[in-house]
């Protein structure tokens, strides 16, 4: 579904990569821990994966279609397809909970009936019935987190990515957004998570991968924070370590925290517990299954994760979630890689915005740096040559079957290891496309303040079972129909979108702002002509397929 081959990414001409020869892919329904030290890449993973940013080397491709590749007016309309949440919330402060996710759906043009129903289920899901008419500064944290998720959600992307959405939470308010995680994942959702959460990985132990400037150094199914002892990762780390004046028996840890391990048996002491999964795609996984799918249910999806939890877990039992240290201590003590902090150049604080937005930075254009050509060479010899490339030896390279319907995301069976029937209904009343609302209208009429809730107090809607696959819901049919769409278009896809010419019969959409959150809201500051202008371009093309 997500693949990087061989993708290297720089901020900086002659400066040292954020991503240097990244090949992994994320296949649909995974649950992806990405970890690493600070720097080490994980966000601008995570943003390359938004088109916020190409790579100077390498191909990305989402659901079959190269990223390098999508006209760039369609990229507003791609991003609006993932959800995005990030460890500041960055919800809309003039705007009620309830308003900061309806919102969401104003840019995609949904009826306004069909807004309020969705909304108040999805706020209800996060259990943020009672709070709809208050203001981000009016709840904690970990509510902001839940509303925030709730407006990343409530398109029913196909992709979740979360950046650190713990970092700033509670071990408890941390819990309840990781339930919430597990159960959009168990619904079909691909979710990727960067996080420094040592206790939250080894607790779930789901797939993990590990950034280490801004190379891949591990990609470990049912994986725990530390690398494996005696795993390529490990032996890197502990060599640098060493290298770097620390002792290599150091309760230190490898990497990222200065928290001693103490979970890493706990994941394959429940794994030997479990039968044979189906549909592993790693190879090199060292602890091999995978826990039964979580519980639709919170609370028992809560259990399942403690139970794979051995009594060297400190955390058993019912206690919420605590870490060793707090997620703060554990930010401050983290860059054990002295080498790399060394490095780390004083840039302007990483924000979401691209170089090519940030003053004063030597920027380095977005288009390939070698020729084209070239480029086109060295993707059609990828697979040959990934041998040649990969610095992670072959037992700990992962392989990936091909997949000729990866093309679409929507055509999917449940995800691996998920009952689809056990499984909440996140898209189980996904609105569907009225023909009485069409996208400019809705927005023009749109009137938030008739979509809010009368009362805070809702009935929460218990979570119905799916009796076959998810429904479809019109992002995911957007999402389906924008790749089949380029992918039947072969004139379109096979031209960057620069070289679109000039006189192009679109109209012109506003380019897209650098950041996922901008990109997705400021999209809602159109004029009504702008969107009309959109629509005919977007969906004009659909009409005459
Ligand atoms: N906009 C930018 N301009 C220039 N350099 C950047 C930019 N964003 C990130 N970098 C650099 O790229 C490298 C990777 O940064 P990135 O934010 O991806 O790391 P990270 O693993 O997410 O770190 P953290 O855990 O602290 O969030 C770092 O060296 C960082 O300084």
């Amino acid at each position: 579904m997500i693949r990087f081959d061989q993708v290297s990414r720089y901020y900086q001409s002659g400066g040292k990569p954020a991503l240097e020869d990244v090949t992994v892919e994320f296949n649909r329904g995974d649950f992806v821990f990405l970890i690493g030290a600070s720097g080490s890449g994980k966000s601008t993973l995570l943003r390359m994966i938004l088109r916020e940013g190409l790579p100077q080397r390498g191909k990305i491709t989402v659901a079959g279609q190269n990223l390098a590749r999508m006209l760039e007016r369609r990229v507003p309309e791609y991003r609006r397809s993932i959800g995005m949440v990030f460890q500041d919330f960055r919800l809309l402060p003039d705007k009620t909970v309830y308003e900061n996710v309806a919102f969401a759906m104003r840019v995609i043009g949904a009826p306004r009936t069909q807004i309020r129903k969705r909304v108040m289920k999805i706020l209800s899901r996060v259990g943020l019935e009672h709070l709809t008419k208050r203001y981000p500064h009016e709840i904690s944290g970990g509510e902001q987190q839940r509303a925030a998720i709730a407006r990343a959600i409530v398109n029913s992307p196909a992709i979740l990515l979360a950046d650190e959405p713990t970092g700033n939470l509670d071990p408890r308010a941390a819990e309840e957004v990781m339930k919430i995680l597990r159960w959009i994942n168990a619904s079909g959702t691909t979710v990727i998570m960067a996080t420094h959460d040592r206790a939250i990985v080894d607790r779930m132990a789901r797939r993990v991968v590990q950034l280490h400037r801004g190379k891949l150094v591990r990609d470990q199914q049912d994986g725990s924070y530390d690398a494996p002892e005696g795993s390529y990762a490990w032996e890197l780390l502990t060599k640098e370590q060493e290298e770097s004046g620390l002792r290599a028996h150091d309760p230190a840890p490898l990497l990222t925290q200065a928290v001693p391990m103490v979970a890493v048996g706990a994941a394959a002491e429940h794994n030997q517990q479990q039968g044979p999964e189906q549909g592993s795609t790693d190879q090199n996984s060292t602890a091999p299954n995978r826990p039964e799918p979580d519980s639709p249910e919170p609370d028992s999806a809560d259990q399942n994760s403690t139970e794979h939890n051995s009594t060297e877990h400190p955390h058993d039992g019912e206690a919420p979630l605590e870490p060793e240290v707090a997620p703060g201590d554990q930010r401050d003590t983290e860059p054990m890689d002295s080498a790399a902090s060394l490095e780390h150049e004083p840039d302007p604080a990483p924000d979401e915005t691209s170089v090519a937005d940030s003053p004063g930075a030597e920027v380095v254009p977005e288009q390939p740096m070698e020729p084209p050509a070239e480029q086109e060479n060295a993707e059609d010899s990828a697979a040959a040559s990934a041998d040649s490339h990969r610095v992670i030896p072959r037992e700990f390279r992962v392989t990936w079957p091909e997949d000729a319907s990866d093309a679409d995301p929507i055509e999917s069976s449940s995800p691996a290891g998920v009952d689809a029937a056990d499984m909440p209904a996140l898209d189980g009343e996904a609105f569907e496309e009225s023909p009485e609302a069409t996208p400019q209208e809705s927005v023009e009429t749109a009137d938030l303040a008739a979509d809010e809730p009368e009362t805070d107090a809702l009935t929460p809607v218990p979570p119905k079972p799916i009796p076959g696959q998810p429904s479809r819901s019109i992002t995911q049919s957007r999402l389906a129909w924008l790749f089949q769409s380029e992918e039947s278009q072969g004139t379109e896809t096979d031209k960057p979108a620069a070289d679109e010419p000039a006189g192009a019969a679109r109209p012109e959409v506003p380019k897209p702002r650098a950041s996922a959150s901008e990109a997705s809201y400021s999209d809602t500051r159109r004029t009504a002509e702008q969107l009309r202008a959109s629509k005919r371009g977007i969906f004009g093309r659909r009409g005459s397929r």
